[in-house]
């Protein structure tokens, strides 16, 4: 939250500092004391203006409270950044620096985990194949229900087996896992979480809220002349990697056994292999575009203030939003009950691109019946009866493409039967599942407001939060014109 900045009077570092006791006579000092004592009496009295003025605001424009909810990965996070982006675009863009490194290590882990597949021991906690092991979601009337169709299977030795070149890029990039520790240990703080890793995936970084990561990763010794420059030292690696790392990628054997193991790095979080060679570079500065792409797992609930800027929304300009962002995974989620009867908005996110997907903290549940089964659990909590929930059907840039690919939608989701595989069918059957659960589940009927969206797009997120901010305004009756 932005302080407003106050000048201490009994700090004793008055200026121009008092005359020393032998040039001053005992009148003077008299004065100059009842003139300092009058300065002070002034000052209070505007502080005290100052903060009733401000709790006046305050009463007559409270602070709207926004609860972002959803499964991990679902891109709550990175709808937290669209409101930052959109409404507070100074703010968002004093702190973009801090995601170059969160961007380096995305980067770095994509490349870590190809040289994985080529190592002699894969590291991978999951053994594994996403070919082998298909979790269907059922819809047997109303009632949602999962099944798995096959047993995983296990391997051993490389996933893809090494030529000499391979082995001799592997060889000079393996500076790269040192860098991976480095900057995964440098934005964790002093609070690393232990990484999951499985073949579909590679492993995760999270921060902790409030550990003030943006500031440990702001590239600058200036702030930190205590430290060695860690980040620009591993800017150095990854750009002297730069050529080694897009020849990796470009491999054509890669590229087959990656394919062969229905790994698709693109659709993974925090995918950047396609831009090695700005990325990489020594004055790379991260673009809005980035940052939205950038992953950053959320551990615990981040509380998020944002003071509206001047500009596109004066009328709103110096009310403050505050957001919350939780982690999404299983465990986290006894953590989001507390903030349930202190917001005026709920978003819930769904990837409904996950429909081919398990949890990575759970490998037997499928993604889509997750989201189905967490979004029943919020209709029906009775807290929330009166709330505002607005529900945002995500990642469809991400739907689209697989679908586009010939990944059969009916093959995970059985009752879709033999539905047209396309995102207008399977979009428009995903709505209305939605609303179904919602309708049967609410204990009081209330609107839903659903809205199709694709978080990496700010353009088209920034109409539908517009809308959203209009919505939650109305809804808490609160003219956005009143002050
Ligand atoms: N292509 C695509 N990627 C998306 C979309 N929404 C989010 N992402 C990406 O998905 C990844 C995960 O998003 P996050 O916002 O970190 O997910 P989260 O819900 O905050 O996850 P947790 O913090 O683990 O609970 C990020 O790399 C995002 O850039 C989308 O609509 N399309
Ligand atoms: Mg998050």
């Amino acid at each position: 939250m932005r302080q407003r900045n106050s000048v201490s009077y009994d700090s004793g570092h008055t200026w121009p500092p008092p005359p020393t006791e032998n040039e001053e006579t005992e009148t003077q000092r008299a004065e100059r004391l009842e003139q300092e004592k009058e300065a002070k009496r002034i000052s209070d009295e505007i502080d005290k203006a100052i903060e009733q003025q401000r709790q006046e605001m305050k009463s007559k424009r409270p602070q709207m409270k926004i609860l972002l909810l959803g499964q991990a990965e679902s891109g709550k996070s990175t709808m937290l950044k669209n409101f930052q982006l959109h409404f507070t675009p100074k703010a968002f863009k004093a702190e973009s620096g801090a995601w170059r490194a969160v961007i380096h290590l995305n980067l770095v882990r994509s490349v870590n985990f190809i040289l994985d597949l080529l190592s002699p021991n894969p590291q991978f906690n999951i053994p594994t194949s996403p070919a082998s092991s298909v979790i269907v979601t059922r819809f047997d009337g109303l009632g949602i229900s999962q099944a798995a169709d096959t047993q995983p299977a296990s391997f051993s030795g490389p996933i893809i087996e090494p030529t000499d070149e391979l082995k001799r890029l592997r060889m000079r990039l393996s500076p790269l896992k040192r860098v991976e520790e480095m900057l995964s240990k440098r934005i964790s703080a002093d609070d690393p979480q232990p990484s999951r890793k499985g073949l579909n995936s590679a492993s995760e970084v999270s921060v902790r809220s409030g550990s003030g990561w943006k500031a440990l990763a702001r590239l600058s010794h200036r702030t930190r002349p205590q430290s060695p420059n860690e980040l620009e030292d591993a800017g150095r690696v990854i750009e002297a990697c730069r050529d080694d790392i897009t020849e990796l990628w470009a491999d054509p054997l890669v590229q087959k056994g990656l394919a062969g193991n229905e790994i698709v790095l693109q659709e993974q979080s925090g995918f950047f292999l396609n831009e090695v060679s700005r990325i990489a570079s020594k004055d790379y500065v991260p673009t809005p575009e980035d940052i939205l792409k950038a992953r950053l797992q959320t551990m615990g609930v981040e509380e998020h203030h944002l003071i509206m800027e001047t500009g596109q929304f004066s009328t709103e300009s110096g009310r403050e939003w505050v957001i919350y962002d939780v982690g999404g995974s299983r465990g986290q989620r006894p953590a989001w009950a507390p903030f349930f009867d202190d917001v005026n908005a709920i978003i819930f996110l769904a990837p409904i691109s996950a429909f081919n997907q398990t949890l990575s903290e759970d490998r037997s549940v499928n993604r889509l019946w997750d989201s189905f089964y967490l979004w029943q659990s919020i209709c029906t909590n009775r807290i929330l009866s009166n709330m505002t929930i607005i529900l945002m059907l995500n990642k469809v840039d991400v739907l689209e493409t697989k679908l586009n690919s010939g990944i059969s939608f009916a093959k995970y989701v059985t009752s879709y039967k033999d539905s047209p595989n396309d995102l207008e069918h399977v979009s428009k059957y995903l709505k209305a599942k939605f609303t179904a659960i919602h309708r049967q589940h609410s204990s009081r009927s209330r609107k839903l407001h659903i809205h199709l969206t694709t978080a990496t797009d700010h353009q088209a997120t920034s109409i539908i939060l517009v809308r959203i901010r209009e919505l939650i305004l109305t809804n808490n009756l609160i003219d956005s014109d009143f002050v």
